[in-house]
């Protein structure tokens, strides 16, 4: 006889296939697939296990339904056709037809409120509270299928033992084992929760439904069980652990009056789940080993599958997790920037912004802190970058080995009075040099030389004088290590010779005093030893530790001695440097050549300064592209103390600028560019808006050397009459630049183009629009305006030459329409008129203006509204106006109220 497979089984059954399937593996019967043949014993096992179930739970569960609960109902009723009862399946897979969806339709506890005599019992309570509305809404939507034998009673307990459709085939099963497992559970023992579930299934008086069930498992519920906390504790937590139980206790262990709903299984609660699983475990083995082994298997690859497919169900589209890092931003960012890290539109931003009162356009910068709000708004947390300083970093000095460091030539500066011989002893010196046999032979002023005294270099720096020595040390380089102090032996201390001493002395410079012009007859060294003492030079002769050396740069008289003196400073002064490192220098000239390009003379202070060095200067950079020394020479190599020209920078550096030795180009250039963009801005700050009132002071501080003027006026003879006017007013200080003019009012382009050249505008006659007014106070642009042609030249002059006095200012009250002209033969002409801007008050200055020119100014005769004089009109109301000594008034014209105010003027 051909074996029967699974599908014809689960056919004659009237269930599903896949319930069959479950039921079987359950049983520890292997199958695969619905085709799988099953032994005639295995077929027999099943028919017995469902017929089993059938006969009583079926009984049992007619009573509920005539208690009309739900589940009851739909059991006690029977599920005849296959829809129904798959229906009641279904929602075992967790997400059955519309299982979930009524399952909050539901009353939690229905079911047992039906049950008056239900004893409240709070653990219990709380598990319902917590488990059972889901389970019993569940159940009770679902529930009317059961048809067929077990099914009623067992429903229940399949759709807690994990809600799915295996459970459905199970039920017959549960049944099946029910009693076996009753017993068990019944013992007193503290089951795991699906232990007492099951038992307590059978046996729970607290619900209703248990008694219902227990009578309907036939008597062996046992009431006690129920009644036991520990039972309602442990059931809570079997409930919270629907996977597994699902499978492992599911199936087999099922409570059937308190099934658990598919909320529960679709949310277990991982804390119980090992106990729940271990009562299962030790259920089914004592029940039979194989079979629950096998079984514990299945159950493992089931919920894999099913949590797998939960997943998929429950999170189809799981939100992205939001990226909570921080994000780094600087000092400033712009819009876009700020958008992108924020992974947000830039439209959205500016939304932000604009909700913080910040008007910002795509491309703006925006600080730290506004930047960091925004974030704030966005919930993402913005830490300050702190850039690192480039420019700081290849600035810094290393810390020299002093194992490295070797003896460097003195650098010496000549300072004094004028004419005292400094030129003369700087060139005495070098000649001194030349002739002593010094090779090359053509000397190169090149802003500093060397000499040569007994084998050792001394450097001179070839700018005298304290002036560049300390404009040097302002910009931070301090390159003299000796100074010498010529005092003209016939003159003695003067002025600057004070100034000089002073600033050496600032400078922490030993000073070394060479008395020059001893060649001369009134030549007196010793006045000039005393004066000294005055100033704190005490020279050696008299006690002091300042050496004082008599010299005459014509004669070149003691300038050995001089040189001599010089090499011993810098030997006790222990002058020392490392050429074995990058060069480190300061720029003693710089010019631009009009064939070699910029060229700088640098004294390399530090290190040892190569042709192809890529270098930094000031805002310069490039390559050492060659190098020429103080004698014309090319070389290779510049050491500490060495003066060199070299080629190759970007542009010509000033005096006073660094030279530094960089790794890449690539960082020069950055640092470089970073340092003119700077200058840049510098620059454009001191170019402060001109305006007539402080134009003297610019004047006087060198930023003017033009005043450029925007001339507006009413006709075209005022312009050509002002223009001359005013060109003559040039001095050589300040050229008067007219930059434009022309006829009509003042408009938004003259202060654009007065804005954009820093110019100054003047009004004959004329006003400016209500556009060009706002412009021009956004701009700072300052407008001036006339009615006398005299009053226009008298200002600009006084401007120029710091005398103007402006004392008073005009202020605009507001704006009127004429809307309406009334004649009237004893008053003259009356406007009707409408306030559109500010106000205008009885006692304001009046212009009448006509397409932008202004016609009259005067003063009002008189401001009424309605028949009533007033004292003055508010913007958005009417009035009627009539002007002193004035009936030309035009409907459309505009009559500008001012008033003069006393301005305390600033002194420049
Ligand atoms: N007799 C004599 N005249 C000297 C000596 N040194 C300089 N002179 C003269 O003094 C005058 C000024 O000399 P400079 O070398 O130009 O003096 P300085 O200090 O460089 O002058 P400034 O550059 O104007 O500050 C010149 O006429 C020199 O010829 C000297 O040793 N003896």
């Amino acid at each position: 006889m051909a074996k029967k497979r699974v599908h014809e089984l689960a056919k004659e059954l009237n269930i599903e296939n896949k319930d069959l399937i479950n039921k079987l593996v359950e049983m520890g019967i292997n199958v695969k697939s619905h085709m799988s043949a099953l032994e005639d014993s295995d077929v027999q096992k099943i028919l017995k296990e469902y017929g089993k179930k059938k006969s009583p739970n079926m009984e049992n569960k007619t009573e509920p339904v005539t208690k009309q609960n739900p589940h009851e109902r739909g059991r006690g009723q029977g599920m005849e056709g296959k829809k129904e009862r798959d229906q009641f399946f279904r929602p075992d897979n967790t997400k059955g037809p519309g299982l979930v969806d009524r399952v909050p339709n539901r009353p939690p506890d229905r079911r047992y409120e039906d049950k008056p005599k239900a004893p409240p019992r709070p653990p219990k309570d709380a598990r319902g509270v917590k488990t059972a509305p889901g389970k019993d809404a569940a159940k009770t939507e679902i529930k009317e299928p059961a048809p067929h034998a077990a099914g009623a009673g067992n429903r229940p307990q399949r759709q807690q033992g994990g809600g799915r459709s295996p459970q459905g085939e199970r039920s017959p099963q549960v049944h099946q084992g029910r009693p076996d497992q009753r017993e068990r559970t019944n013992q007193p023992q503290g089951k795991s929760a699906l232990g007492e579930h099951n038992a307590g299934g059978q046996g729970r008086p607290p619900h209703g439904d248990r008694t219902n069930q227990a009578e309907r498992a036939g008597g062996t519920a046992r009431p006690p069980q129920g009644d036991r906390p520990a039972g309602a504790g442990r059931d809570r937590t079997g409930g919270g652990k629907p996977s597994q139980g699902g499978r492992s206790g599911g199936a087999r262990n099922v409570n059937p009056t308190i099934p658990k709903p598919p909320e529960q299984i679709a949310q277990p609660k991982p804390t119980k789940a090992p106990d729940k699983t271990k009562g299962d475990r030790r259920k089914n083995y004592e029940k039979d080993g194989k079979w629950a082994d096998q079984n514990i298997e299945n159950t493992k690859l089931n919920k894999h599958r099913q949590q797998k497919a939960k997943k998929k169900q429950e999170q189809p589209a799981p939100p992205p997790i939001p990226d909570k890092r921080p994000i780094q931003i600087g000092e400033t960012i712009t819009v876009q920037e700020l958008a992108e890290k924020l992974k947000k539109t830039a439209a959205e931003v500016i939304k932000k912004l604009m909700n913080l009162g910040v008007l910002a356009t795509i491309n703006q910068e925006i600080d730290f802190d506004t930047a960091a709000l925004i974030a704030g708004e966005f919930g993402v947390e913005a830490e300050l970058k702190v850039a690192v300083d480039k420019e700081a970093l290849i600035m810094a000095e290393p810390e020299d080995d002093p194992a490295q460091l070797v003896p460097r030539p003195p650098v010496v500066t000549i300072m004094g009075h004028v004419d005292h011989g400094k030129t003369s002893l700087l060139d005495a010196i070098r000649q001194t040099n030349v002739t002593a046999g010094e090779a090359g032979g053509i000397t190169q002023h090149i802003g500093a030389y060397q000499v040569e005294h007994n084998g050792k270099k001394i450097t001179f720096v070839d700018t005298p004088g304290h002036a560049a020595f300390t404009a040097m040390r302002a910009r931070g380089a301090q390159i003299t290590d000796i100074a010498i102090l010529v005092v003209a032996a016939d003159d003695g201390v003067m002025p600057q010779t004070v100034e000089a001493i002073n600033h050496a002395k600032a400078a922490n410079v030993p000073i070394i005093v060479a008395i020059n012009k001893m060649d001369k007859p009134e030549a007196n060294p010793d006045k000039v030893k005393q004066e000294l003492t005055q100033h704190e030079l005490v020279v050696e002769d008299w006690g002091g530790d300042v050496i004082a050396v008599p010299v005459s740069a014509k004669t070149r008289m003691g300038l050995d001695n001089l040189l001599e003196m010089i090499l011993l400073v810098a030997e006790v002064n222990e002058l020392k440097a490392n050429p074995n490192r990058r060069a480190r220098g300061t720029v003693v000239e710089a010019e631009l050549d009009k064939g070699r390009g910029p060229v700088a003379t640098v004294l390399v202070q530090n290190g040892t300064l190569n042709v192809g060095d890529t270098i930094v200067v000031g805002h310069a950079y490039g390559r050492v592209r060659a190098m020429i020394d103080d004698k014309g020479r090319r070389v290779k190599k510049a050491g500490p103390s060495t003066p060199v020209e070299i080629l190759g920078l970007s542009d010509v550096p000033e005096a006073g600028d660094i030279l530094v030795v960089v790794e890449d180009e690539k960082l020069a250039r950055e640092v470089a560019e970073k340092r003119q963009m700077r200058k840049r801005e510098e620059i454009l700050k001191a170019t402060a808006k001109i305006s007539l009132d402080d134009l003297f002071k610019h004047i006087q501080e060198g930023q003017i050397k033009e005043l450029p003027i925007i001339l507006k006026a009413d006709v075209q003879g005022s312009i050509e009459a002002l223009a001359q006017a005013l060109e003559k007013l040039s001095t050589d200080e300040v050229k008067v630049n007219l930059i434009h003019s022309g006829v009509g009012a003042i408009n938004e382009t003259d202060i654009m183009l007065a804005s954009a050249s820093n110019a100054i505008v003047i009004g004959f006659n004329v006003r400016p629009d209500a556009n060009a007014r706002k412009i021009a106070e956004a701009e700072k642009i300052d407008i001036h305006l006339y009615r006398v042609i005299y009053e226009v030249i008298d200002d600009v002059k006084k401007a120029m030459s710091g005398l103007l006095d402006p004392e008073y200012k005009e202020v605009i009250l507001g704006h009127v329409e004429v809307r309406k002209i009334f004649k009237a033969s004893k008053i003259g002409t009356i406007a009707g008129c409408y306030v559109t801007e500010g106000k205008i008050t009885r006692d304001s200055g009046i212009r009448l203006i006509r397409d932008g020119i202004v016609i009259h100014e005067g003063k009002l005769d008189s401001l009424k509204r309605f028949k009533d004089d007033v004292k003055e009109v508010a913007q958005g109301y009417e009035c009627g106006i009539t002007i002193e000594n004035f009936n030309d008034i035009q409907e459309g014209d505009i009559i500008e109220a001012f008033t003069v105010e006393a301005v305390k003027r600033e002194l420049a």
